[in-house]
Parts: structure tokens; C-alpha cells; sequence
């Protein structure tokens, strides 16, 4: 539990008292959390983003940048295209001053974007120092190659994995959109311009990585134009490592957590010479509002709020707040007028905790005035407990009092009258004041200080009364002057401050306590993972019987050892030890199997050396390769047909485009029996087939190591990736030439193969969706139409003319066969089939 006052205590109010009483409203702009700048725009999305891009181009390496919010002035690079950053930045504007970096703001938009998303919590340490001009660059861009994504992630301290998991991370909520990249999202092809990452784009959740596993996802820097371009990052980041991260962290929990520990790691990318402090947490007791200041000679008003940190006790379970004074010496002359009560005054609460506040308002001699007090909080049955910051007390400094009444800002002249000491000075005091100017063509203000020398009054008993003023000029606004910080002012208190000459209290810093372990020799050997040479341990992961996380070769030896099985399974990708005997390869985790498990589930000592973890019942401990093998003995290869290579191919243009299936037990014998009578077969995205008498010339041969799918009927064997296709051609025949047609209609002529869009249908008259579709079945229920067309398989259309954006591709850009007839082409997503009127 913090100490109070703290120099983030500004932080931390913006942090956790986001509603209800004395809520600081910062998540307001992403609250709910679909709401935006605008039709298509994700505030939230935003902040996330925003943060990466002030963060990706620092260097750990060179100590410059980070999160450092140089991004302020870094606005019209080509890198931070878009008016996200600039929306962002104003927003939090609002909530920057001395008592908070723009910096740590850009950092809390992470936590409180991702928590107000519904993600997990991303904890925060202050303390981030704003860089004053622009810094590198250097962010990550869609067409980098994937050596260039890790040099960059390496850039800011990522390896490969926490590279994959930030990208999977950030890439939850939000979209892309036409107008920033339009070689990803051409424009007007999507609704509102923007394509999301995943379903639910205003949820931060895994299904970004589901749908990327199942194959419905519709991330477009995974599929769409941008796998033709080399703009699909997420494709190449994703399946960087052979799906390894992004099988571990598939499940919910596994997201979460994995989510909080890469982005706090993150925001944690800060310049050389910024050291941050410790996690941040609410105080369990924090005073807000204090003041003090003198009502007559005699008298002094102190007044303010206790605030109770209520998330597991009740407030229905307090019985009474009081607060307990020492006097100016620190001893205890009050007497029984020490004490003062409270009063409920109200309840406010962040995402996971609650507060209530109980307020006073009292008068105190000056004779004995205050330096500092305790919180005692009283149950309803009675027991109570002392809150006394750590030892520490609640420290009140009475030697400089802002005389609240005599004190203002009136039409841009801010003034303040103290009353001083008189021991500590009765001839000179400076006002102090920091302040905010707008700064134009830059999306946030600037801070400054100034010093105002006041004038010496009338003397008040032991204190002399001073008064200065500052008038503000053009851009400096009166209503969001800072504080520097003093001894009696919480740092959460008036925009204004005086201060006696040569006596600025510097702000108390908590200090950092090391731990220090200390490991005893026991003599006691403990179990664990080995290292070994060339090899990384990935963790414990599930397995199933029926269907193999590591699905090559494997062995059982009641004498295994970690270093045996890993000599056993060379030349593949990945090795796995379980119930202590048994070992496994393969070339890939097999994502219908294996789900990352605490280690503590991999608990049976190996066989043959009882000092190593080999797994346990249905439990793997999982080792991968430093290096990605880009040719496998267990590599494609299947009898009769010669292994083309790993092909790109995308939904817009099929690189083999004569016949589809998918199926849940995809083999490449299934897929070559399915394709019989082709020239080639295609396995694509683990449980895809696709059969063709030609490869498409959109098609090209790239690196081995872009396929990584398991084949969803034997994950000892690569069925392609996110479009990516292994390629088999038939080394027996030639093909067959009875593949599907378009049929002869009587009356009609075969017009060719149309593009279509949804929302702009080239045949714009009436339509039907069947699940039996036939190109007969389409001509009858347009009666007669000049033009009909059929498309997806299912989809008819009919219209007096070809319209809308419709224009006339490559036949086998309908490779798409009827539903109700697997012998006639029904177009394809976006594509006509289209047959014109005779005559
Ligand atoms: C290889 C690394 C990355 C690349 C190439 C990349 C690229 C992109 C691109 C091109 C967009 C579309 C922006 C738009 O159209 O407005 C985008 C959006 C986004 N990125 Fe990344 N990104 C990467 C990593 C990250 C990381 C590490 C994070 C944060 C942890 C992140 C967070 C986001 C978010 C939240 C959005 C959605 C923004 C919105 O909806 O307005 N990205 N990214």
C-alpha cells in the first residue's frame, strides 16, 4: 500500500475513479467501448494503438524513445497515418499537467482501454518523463518482412513470441480502415470503410486468434487483397513461429493473462534515465480536498474527504470515519478535541474497485494547529482500525496556508494570497504557478513554471499574510493551471500554489524496497525443464489420444530422457515428452489438441532421469527449435503426385479454382482422392482442399516455412496456412478434361465471369439464396430477365443489364460449384457467374 502523498497520486484518481462521486471521467470518450470519433472509429482501438506507435520506434539499445509521448510531434510522418492520433492526444490533453506526464496518460489509455473493453488488467507504474521534441522512427508497416518486424520488436526488447502475442494483442479491437490503407481495404468495399480484426472488434478478446485458427477470420491483413500485395503482417507475424504463441494463448484465459504481461511490458519501454515506480494501486485510505487555512488569529478551518477504499468491506459495514490529530509539534494538546467525524458524503468507483467518502469541515486553535492525523475507521460491530499511512500519519503542513476565500481566478488573472509563518518568512514569499499553454500545430499543450514575487500584508498571529497575482496571456488557461507541489497541498488539490522563498518542498517518493531471497543449499535436487542445445521449452500443453498434439513419429522407453526423445525426433519442428515414458514429433502443434496448461500439470519425472519433467497423463512438456525448419523429412510428399511447393493464394482469386471442400479430417490422400481427375490439389489452412487442372497465375511459390498448418486429419503432415497452399501435381496423368462447366441454356449465352459487391449488386433485380442451386433452377426464377447470374454457389441474381461495379474477370475467377449441381460453376465470393438474354 502506497505512502501518501505520492508524486502519482494524480495518476492514480485518474485510474481508479472512473464513476460514480468524484469520478474523473477518463475513459468518458471510450465509454462504451464502441464508441468513436466517427462512423467506423473505435476510441478505444485507438488509444491502444496510439501507444504502440509512440512506443514501437524507441531503442533499448540507444536508450532514446519509448514511451516517452513524442508522439505529440511526430504527427505528420507517414508512419501515423490517420486522425487517430491526433483525436487521442487532445482527448488526453485534457487530464495532462504537472501532475501527470502525457506520457503516463498514454500509458493508462492502455489499461483503461483494454479493461474497459473488457480485457484484462494491464498494470501501470508511474513516472514516464515527456520528451520535448520528435524521436525516431520506425514503426512496424504492413509490408515489412518478417526479419524486419523481429529486428523492430527486438528494437523495443520483444522477442519473436512476445512479438506475435503484443500484434495478436492489439489487434483485438479496432480495424483497418480504406482511407489510411487502401491497398488493405479498398475503398468502398466495405461498410463504413473499415474492415475489423475479428467479430467482436469492441470486445478485447481471443477471438482474434479463434477465428484466425478456424478459418472464418476476416482480418485483412490476413486475407483479402492484402495477401496478394505483401500487406497481410498479421498472416506473416501470426505464423511466425509456426503458430506456437499463437496455440498457447487461444483460450480465454490464456489471452488474458498473456495479453496483461505483453502490454505491460509495453508501456514499460521507456528512455534511458526514466526509472518507473512501483505497480500501481489504490490506497486504502487516500485524503481528497483537503484545506486549511487561518479563519481569524485565533482560528483555522480544516476541511476535506476520506476517501475508503470499499471493493470487499461494505460501506453498509462502516459504522464511523474519523480522523485523529497531533498537534503543531506532533503531540497531542488537543486533547479529546483531537478526534473529528465524518460524515458519508458519496460513492464512486474504477473497474474493479469502489471508494466512498466521508467528509468534515471543523475549526482548530491556532494556538495548537496540526501536523498530521489517522484515519480510524470503525466497523458496525464495532472493532476498528487505524489507517496511519504506513507509520508516517497523514502529514499537514501548516507553515504556508492558501487563504481560500481571499483566493482566485477571475477573468484570466489568478490570484492567491498565504498566509506564511512568520518563522518561516515575514518579508518575502513567490508564487509559484505551472502552467499550460496551447501550442499550435501540436495536438496537446505544453507545461511551463512561472514565478510571481507577493507582497507581504498584515500579520494574522504566528502567520504573515501574502498576496500575489498572474495574469494569464494568450493560450494559458486559467481553469487548467498546475500545481507545483508542497508539503500541505495533496497533489490532487487547487491549481495554484504558493511557496516561501528558498523552501519548495520536493514531493515525498515512496521508497523501493528490495526483496532479497535467500536460497538455501539443501542438498535437495529439484525437478525441472532442461535446457537443451538448440531448442526452446514451450511449456506443458494438453494431449488427446485420438487426435495427437504432436502428430509424427514417436516412441515409448521406460528409461526417457528429455535429451533422448530430442535426439529421437531430429529433423522435425517440435518435441514433447508426456507420462514420463513417452516421446513425440512433429512438424507442428496441432491446434485441436494442444492448449498451453500450468506447468504444474507436467509433474511425472522422466523414466530414465528422475531430476526432469516428462510431462504426465495427457500432459506434454513441449520443446520447439530455435530455428524454423524449412525442410522436413516429414515435409509434403504423397505417392503418384510430385510436391509443387507452398503457394500463395487468396478468397478474391483461387489459385486452384475448379473444386472445393473443407473437412475436420483433411488428409492429403483425402484431399487427392476428392481432386481425382485433376491435375493438381491444393491443402489449404489445416482442413481446406482445392482441386484445379492449372495453378492460377496470381499464384506464387513462397518460402516452405509459410505453410505451418497441421493437417486436420493427421498433424504429423503441413496442410498450408492462412492462404497458403501445399501444392501436389499429379505425376500419372494429365487430368482429366470432364471437369464442371457452364451449361448450355436454351435462349441464353454464357456472358462470362462479373465481380460483385455487396453493397452495389451488378445484377440488381430480384434474387434467391438456395442451398440446391442450379443454373437451370436460377434461369426459371429469373423469368425471362435480360441477365441472370449465379454466385457463391447458392446465390442467384437476376437484371436488365450488368451495372453496379460489375466487370469482367478470368473465367476461373468462378471457380465455385452449384449447390445443387457439382458439375456447373456458380461464381464465387464476390464473382457472377452471368449468362445474357439471346437476341
Ligand atoms: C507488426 C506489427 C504491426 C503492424 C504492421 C500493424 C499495423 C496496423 C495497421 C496497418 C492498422 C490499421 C490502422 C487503420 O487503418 O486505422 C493497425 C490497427 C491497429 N493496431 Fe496495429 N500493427 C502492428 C502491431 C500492433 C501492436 C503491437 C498493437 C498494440 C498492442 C497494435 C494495435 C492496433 C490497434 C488497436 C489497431 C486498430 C486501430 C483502429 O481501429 O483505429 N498494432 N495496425
Amino acid at each position: 500500500v502506497p505512502t501518501w502523498p505520492a508524486a502519482s497520486d494524480e495518476l492514480e484518481e485518474l485510474m481508479f475513479l472512473t464513476s460514480g462521486y468524484r469520478s474523473r471521467g477518463f475513459p468518458t470518450a471510450i465509454t462504451p467501448c464502441s464508441k468513436g470519433a466517427g462512423t467506423g472509429r473505435v476510441a478505444a482501438a485507438e488509444w491502444l494503438r496510439t501507444a504502440f506507435h509512440d512506443v514501437a520506434p524507441g531503442s533499448i539499445f540507444t536508450g532514446i524513445g519509448g514511451l516517452d509521448a513524442s508522439l505529440i510531434y511526430e504527427l505528420s510522418s507517414a508512419e501515423n497515418i490517420g486522425p487517430a492520433f491526433n483525436t487521442t492526444l487532445q482527448t488526453y490533453s485534457s487530464f495532462f499537467s504537472s501532475k501527470s506526464s502525457m506520457a503516463d496518460i498514454i500509458a493508462l489509455g492502455v489499461y483503461t482501454s483494454v479493461r474497459g473493453c473488457g480485457g484484462p488488467v494491464v498494470p501501470i507504474k508511474p513516472g514516464r518523463i515527456d520528451a520535448s521534441e520528435s524521436g525516431p522512427s520506425g514503426v512496424p508497416l504492413p509490408q515489412n518482412s518478417f526479419g524486419t518486424f523481429q529486428n523492430q520488436f527486438a528494437r523495443i526488447g520483444f522477442n519473436t513470441s512476445e512479438m506475435i502475442a503484443v500484434t495478436a494483442c492489439g489487434h483485438t479491437i479496432g480495424g483497418t480502415h480504406a482511407s489510411n490503407f487502401p491497398e488493405i481495404v479498398p475503398l468502398n468495399t466495405a461498410p463504413n470503410d473499415v474492415i475489423d480484426f475479428d467479430t467482436t472488434n469492441v470486445t478485447f478478446d481471443n477471438k482474434v486468434i479463434t477465428e484466425y485458427f478456424d478459418g472464418t477470420t476476416k482480418n485483412p491483413m490476413i486475407r483479402g487483397p492484402s495477401a496478394s500485395n505483401g500487406r497481410n503482417s498479421d498472416f506473416r507475424v501470426f505464423n511466425g513461429d509456426r503458430n506456437t504463441t499463437m496455440t498457447s494463448m487461444q483460450t480465454p484465459a490464456a489471452f488474458a493473462s498473456t495479453c496483461g504481461t505483453v502490454l505491460q511490458k509495453m508501456i514499460e519501454v521507456v528512455p534511458s534515465g526514466v526509472t518507473l515506480g512501483d505497480v500501481l494501486v489504490p490506497y486504502q485510505v487516500k485524503p481528497t480536498a483537503l484545506s486549511l487555512y487561518l479563519l481569524t488569529a485565533s482560528n483555522m478551518s480544516f476541511s476535506g474527504e476520506i476517501r475508503v477504499r470499499t471493493t470487499t468491506l461494505a460501506a453498509s459495514q462502516i459504522a464511523s470515519v474519523q480522523l485523529v490529530y497531533k498537534d503543531t509539534t506532533g503531540g497531542s494538546s488537543c486533547g479529546s478535541s483531537c478526534m473529528i467525524s465524518t460524515a458519508y458524503k458519496g460513492t464512486g468507483s474504477g473497474f474493479d474497485d469502489t471508494f466512498t467518502y466521508y467528509g468534515f469541515s471543523t475549526a482548530i486553535p491556532t494556538s495548537s494547529s496540526i501536523s498530521s492525523f489517522n484515519v480510524v475507521v470503525t466497523l458496525v460491530g464495532g472493532t476498528s482500525t487505524t489507517y496511519d499511512n504506513n507509520g508516517a500519519g497523514f502529514a499537514i503542513d501548516d507553515s504556508i496556508l492558501i487563504q481560500k476565500s481571499q483566493s482566485c481566478s477571475n477573468a484570466g488573472t489568478v490570484t492567491i494570497t498565504a498566509a506564511v509563518r512568520s518563522s518561516v518568512s515575514r518579508t518575502s514569499a513567490n508564487l509559484a504557478l505551472a502552467l499550460k499553454t496551447l501550442r499550435s500545430g501540436l495536438p496537446a499543450p505544453g507545461l511551463s513554471s512561472t514565478s510571481v514575487s507577493m507582497t507581504p500584508g498584515a500579520t494574522m498571529g504566528s502567520w504573515t499574510i501574502f498576496s500575489g497575482s498572474y495574469s494569464l496571456t494568450a493560450g494559458q488557461n486559467a481553469t487548467t493551471n498546475v500545481p507545483l507541489p508542497a508539503r500541505n497541498i495533496p497533489s490532487s488539490e487547487p491549481s495554484t500554489v504558493a511557496s516561501a522563498t528558498a523552501e519548495i518542498p520536493s514531493p515525498r517518493v515512496r521508497s523501493q524496497e528490495k526483496q532479497i531471497a535467500i536460497y538455501k543449499n539443501t542438498g535437495f535436487v529439484q525437478t525441472i525443464n532442461p535446457n537443451i542445445t538448440g531448442f526452446n521449452y514451450l511449456g506443458c500443453y494438453t494431449d488427446r489420444q485420438d487426435n495427437r498434439t504432436l502428430g509424427g513419429t514417436s516412441t515409448s522407453n521406460s528409461s526417457l530422457t528429455v535429451e533422448f526423445c530430442a535426439t529421437f525426433c531430429t529433423g522435425k519442428q517440435f518435441f514433447g515428452v508426456e507420462y514420463g515414458s513417452e516421446c513425440y514429433c512433429g512438424p507442428s502443434l496441432n491446434t485441436a489438441a494442444a492448449t498451453l496448461r500450468p506447468g504444474s500439470e507436467c509433474s511425472m519425472s522422466c523414466g530414465g532421469n528422475s531430476t526432469e519433467y516428462c510431462g504426465s497423463g495427457n500432459r506434454m512438456n513441449v520443446y520447439n527449435r530455435t530455428t524454423i525448419l524449412s525442410d522436413e523429412e516429414s515435409g509434403p510428399s504423397l505417392a503418384d503426385y510430385t510436391y509443387q511447393g507452398c503457394y500463395s493464394d487468396s478468397t478474391a482469386s483461387r489459385s486452384l479454382s475448379s473444386k472445393a471442400t473443407q473437412s475436420n479430417s483433411l488428409t492429403y490422400a483425402s484431399c487427392a482422392s476428392f481432386c481425382a481427375g485433376y491435375s493438381f490439389f491444393g491443402v489449404e489452412y489445416g482442413s481446406e482442399c482445392y482441386c484445379g487442372n492449372s495453378l492460377s497465375t496470381a499464384s506464387s511459390k513462397v518460402v516452405e516455412s509459410d505453410c505451418s498448418f497441421a493437417c486436420s486429419g493427421d498433424a504429423s503432415k503441413i496442410c498450408g496456412a492462412g492462404s497458403r497452399m501445399n501444392v501436389f501435381k499429379t505425376s500419372s496423368s494429365t487430368g482429366s478434361s470432364t471437369g464442371p462447366a457452364n451449361p448450355v441454356i436454351s435462349g441464353y449465352n454464357y456472358t462470362g465471369c462479373y465481380t460483385d459487391s455487396v453493397g452495389t449488386r451488378t445484377l440488381n433485380g430480384s434474387y434467391l439464396f438456395d442451398n440446391a442451386l442450379t443454373i437451370q433452377k436460377c434461369a426459371t426464377f429469373c423469368n425471362g430477365a435480360a441477365f441472370f447470374g449465379a454466385e457463391y454457389g447458392g446465390e442467384c441474381y437476376c437484371g436488365a443489364q450488368i451495372g453496379g461495379n460489375g466487370a469482367k474477370v478470368v473465367d476461373s475467377d468462378c471457380g465455385f460449384l452449384c449447390s445443387g449441381n457439382s458439375t456447373q460453376y456458380c461464381g464465387a465470393g464476390d464473382r457472377l457467374t452471368v449468362y445474357g438474354k439471346l437476341g
